[in-house]
């Protein structure tokens, strides 16, 4: 494991914002942290770069202990937590020379790390005048010159724009393809977390919900066909009949497992051949309230 968490706990006064969690991170993972607002995601991050100082539990990066051994760890680290810390009246290029020379890291790293998040073009311009998605680049930019063997990011994508979204999500699966690092990252969005990421872990109130494999999320995650219907509870009986697997009824909508398109053809003939009036069917994803649902109920 890149990562292993035990029993760890964090207070704010008296109040537990981190609860016993029991993280682990396997190598060439991207590992998405998801969970809403306020769940203790950053405190999280911050916890495992040391920003704050542990209360209770362990922390192994590396499968070593992060107090002991905090220099060599945090050196094999590239984070980007809150804002980018960039100089906006430095260009691009400017910014990465300059934490290259603290660094002692050599500066033809710099046109790599620029050419690898795609930012050559726009190197000597000023980081001021870039798009928040560029400044993001830049910052994970800055982390990597180091070359780290893990990145750190808290919700990196937070702000961007879809195009923005979609070019730090290719660029980060093309660091863990091809540069065989190991990608923690922060998000309250199950949807992005979910196109990108090998394993998910899941928090709220400070609480470990579901820590596994994208697969063993899927299982959970599973999306559903939305009908919205005249006689939802006739409509549904009619379903089950035929062997259908409604999870939900409601006065408005039926709620079926999904398994195929198809499927969802057949459903919308069924009912309408029977004297139903479809107002609407469609695929529905959970999105993570749902989520938290099925895994609390199934707990
Ligand atoms: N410096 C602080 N002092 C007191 N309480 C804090 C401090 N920082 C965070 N908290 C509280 O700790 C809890 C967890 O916050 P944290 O920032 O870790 O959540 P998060 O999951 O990262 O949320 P967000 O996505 O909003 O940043 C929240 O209730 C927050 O109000």
């Amino acid at each position: 494991m890149v990562i292993r968490t035990e029993g760890l706990s964090f207070n704010f006064g008296n109040q537990q914002v981190i609860k016993s969690l029991a993280l682990q991170v396997p190598e060439g993972s991207i590992y998405g942290f998801l969970g809403p607002n306020g769940a203790g995601k950053t405190t999280t991050i911050k916890l495992l770069l040391n920003l704050l100082k542990t209360q209770h539990g362990s922390i192994h990066i590396f499968e070593q202990e992060l107090q002991k051994n905090r220099i060599s760890i945090l050196s094999q680290i590239g984070a980007l937590i809150e804002q980018p810390a960039i100089y906006p009246h430095l260009t691009g290029k400017e910014n990465l020379l300059n934490r290259a020379l603290l660094l002692q890291v050599p500066a033809k790293r710099v046109d790599e790390m620029l050419n690898l998040v795609q930012l050559s073009s726009a190197a000597n311009k000023k980081a001021g005048q870039y798009s928040l998605g560029m400044k993001q680049r830049l910052g994970i930019a800055l982390a990597l010159l180091p070359d780290p063997k893990l990145l750190i990011l808290d919700e990196p994508t937070n702000g961007l724009d879809p195009n923005g979204i979609i070019e730090i999500r290719e660029l980060l699966i093309k660091l863990v393809r091809r540069h065989q690092k190991t990608v923690f990252i922060s998000s309250h969005l199950l949807a992005e977390v979910e196109r990108m990421a090998t394993h998910v872990g899941i928090i709220d109130k400070g609480e470990l919900l579901f820590q596994g494999s994208i697969k063993d999320l899927e299982a959970i995650s599973q999306p559903m066909i939305r009908i919205e219907t005249d006689n939802t509870v006739d409509a549904a009986n009619l379903l089950t009949r035929k062997h259908y697997e409604v999870t939900d009824v409601t006065d408005d909508h039926v709620y079926v497992s999904y398994t195929s398109r198809s499927q969802m053809g057949d459903i919308n003939t069924l009912l309408t051949q029977n004297g139903y009036i479809i107002f609407g069917i469609g695929k529905q994803q959970k999105d993570l309230e749902k989520l938290f649902l099925s895994i609390t109920q199934n707990a």
